[in-house]
């Protein structure tokens, strides 16, 4: 049991009806969830609103309420807490509720639009090879140590983020690695976490559904490093014309990694094949089984973070060249009929480009590129168009296929994406609704040699129609498709 005035500490409050020397249980922000002595915060969201739900928490058996604005009735015996910002209430009252377990472990956050997840699992991979008990909280899974649990945020809400540091603190992690999304420090799910670092990946096209405008979208990144303490170090990409944006108000000590600019950490990509990276850092060669020029990038962040997290350089080089790539980021096989397969998260205009890009690279000769791709329902539309016209622009033939339609209809959605291709390249696309017949369709018309990317979905293993998740894995279903046609 808490008492809810220490749980308040750093809160900034306007007005308080009741005592806060009471003992609470737990801290929800979802009156489903509240029971008895529970602490209910009211939150403003998206889709409704948490203040909403007050009197029903309350009839639940909450013993107290944050909120923004006071409930016209109140009941005898709760005690009712006004805050300006009850998202940021949360999340400081969370940290308290679980003892600040982040100021117990070296917490590393990793931002921008592409490659938090490759950074950080590559950053996990590393830590722990270098005989450390390590953290991660990502897209695709979250480690206390060797325990993993599902994820289901690249953010968790702020609840979830200090349960699981405080699990890690109880495990003996001392370093935590950790994907920062837009949508998580908009809805302030970061704030009141003490960080020892912060990375910055890259910008580019995502999310305008939800951030207004691309500077806005840009800003909001940007606040995360701005709320860095001074003991921290921040870390951006110099190839970025917004590297240097992120860390303009920043008091963290500021280090730069770059391949083409001048830079605290430079490297150099010396070979790019589907077998791999050579790469050149601080006058080193060192071999990676990563994939792809960005790759290169998300490759000289993790040593500029391990070097700074006290590592020495050379060991940090000979750990780069172990690390495995991360599951559905350029996936590949070949199949017994010599057919490349290649399963990418790309699901942004930017990294389409750049995974088209690498593969049209390391193609040799006048093999195929097949490409199937779809854009996700419920999510920024601006994005559909662009991505249809570069997977048209840089690949043999694009088929068009569903990638999580959501609410939406998925035809409409393909409709989307048919208007950003240009009339030059009309005849190199079809669309296909159904994605395993989309890919049914790619290895049909594939021959040997040929290369055939998924693009979207990586790592996920569903498929989301009209709020239904049934099971769907992009490798599985290539490498079945391919068996059953004997290629
Ligand atoms: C758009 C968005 O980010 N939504 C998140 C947000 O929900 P919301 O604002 O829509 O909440 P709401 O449904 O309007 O409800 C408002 C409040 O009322 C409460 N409520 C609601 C109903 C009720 O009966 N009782 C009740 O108390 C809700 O618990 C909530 O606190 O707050 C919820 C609680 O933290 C999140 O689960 C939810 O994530 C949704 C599921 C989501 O899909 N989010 C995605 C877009 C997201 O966050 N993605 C980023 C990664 C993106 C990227 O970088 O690529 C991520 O970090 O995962
Ligand atoms: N540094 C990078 N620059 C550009 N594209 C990248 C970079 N790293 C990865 N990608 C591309 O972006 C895709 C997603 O990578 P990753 O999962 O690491 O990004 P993320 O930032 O975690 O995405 P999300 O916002 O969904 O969490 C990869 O499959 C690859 O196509
Ligand atoms: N973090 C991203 C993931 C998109 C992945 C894509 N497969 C989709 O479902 O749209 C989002 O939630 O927008
Ligand atoms: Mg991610």
């Amino acid at each position: 049991m808490k008492v809810l005035r220490d749980i308040l500490y750093k809160v900034n409050i306007e007005a308080v009806s009741g005592g806060t020397d009471i003992r609470i249980n737990d801290i929800h922000f979802d009156s489903r969830k509240a029971s008895l002595d529970d602490v209910f915060v009211a939150v403003p969201g998206t889709i409704t609103d948490g203040h909403d739900y007050i009197s029903k928490a309350v009839d639940q058996g909450v013993i107290a309420v944050v909120c923004e604005r006071m409930p016209e009735t109140m009941i005898n015996g709760v005690t009712y807490v006004q805050v300006p910002d009850s998202k940021k209430a949360l999340a400081l009252m969370a940290s308290n509720f679980y003892g600040n377990p982040s100021r117990n472990l070296r917490l590393v956050g990793v931002t921008g639009t592409n490659g938090k997840t490759t950074v950080t699992s590559l950053l996990y991979q590393l830590f722990k090879k270098a005989g450390y008990k390590v953290g991660l909280l990502s897209t695709v899974r979250v480690m206390v140590g060797d325990k993993e649990f599902p994820a289901t945020h690249t953010t968790p809400d702020p609840m979830s983020i200090n349960k699981y540091l405080d699990m890690m603190s109880a495990e003996g992690v001392e370093f935590c690695f950790m994907e920062v999304s837009s949508h998580g420090i908009d809805q302030e799910r970061t704030t009141g976490l003490l960080f020892a670092g912060g990375i910055f990946t890259n910008l580019s096209h995502d999310h305008l559904d939800y951030h207004n405008s691309f500077a806005e979208y840009r800003d909001v990144k940007k606040r995360f490093f701005d709320e860095l303490p001074s003991s921290a170090f921040a870390i951006t990409n110099a190839d970025d014309k917004n590297g240097s944006v992120m860390l303009q108000n920043t008091k963290a000590s500021k280090y730069t990694y770059a391949i083409k600019s001048y830079a605290d950490f430079r490297g150099q990509v010396m070979e790019n094949q589907l077998s791999g990276l050579l790469l050149k850092i601080d006058e080193q060669e060192v071999w990676s089984r990563l994939i792809g020029n960005f790759n290169a990038y998300n490759l000289l962040a993790v040593y500029a973070a391990a070097t700074l997290l006290g590592h020495d350089k050379l060991e940090v080089l000979r750990l780069l060249s172990e690390l495995e790539s991360v599951g559905g980021r350029f996936q590949h096989f070949v199949s017994e009929g010599k057919i490349t397969a290649i399963v990418d998260y790309a699901h942004t205009p930017d990294a389409l480009e750049n995974v088209l890009s690498t593969i049209n690279t390391v193609r040799t000769g006048n093999e195929n590129l097949f490409t199937v791709v779809g854009c996700g329902g419920d999510r920024d539309k601006t994005k559909r168009p662009k991505m249809a016209g570069i997977a048209a622009r840089l690949s043999t033939t694009a088929i068009f296929t569903s990638d999580n339609p959501r609410s939406e209809d998925p035809e409409a959605i393909i409709e989307d994406m048919e208007k950003g291709v240009e009339p030059q390249d009309y005849k190199k696309t079809l669309s296909v609704t159904d994605r395993k017949q989309a890919i049914k369709t790619a290895c049909t018309m594939a021959v040997p040699g040929d290369i055939i990317l998924i693009a979207g979905k990586g790592h996920e293993t569903y498929q989301e129609v009209k709020g239904v998740r049934t099971d769907f894995d992009d490798m599985e279903v290539v490498q079945t498709l391919l068996k059953q046609l004997n290629k």
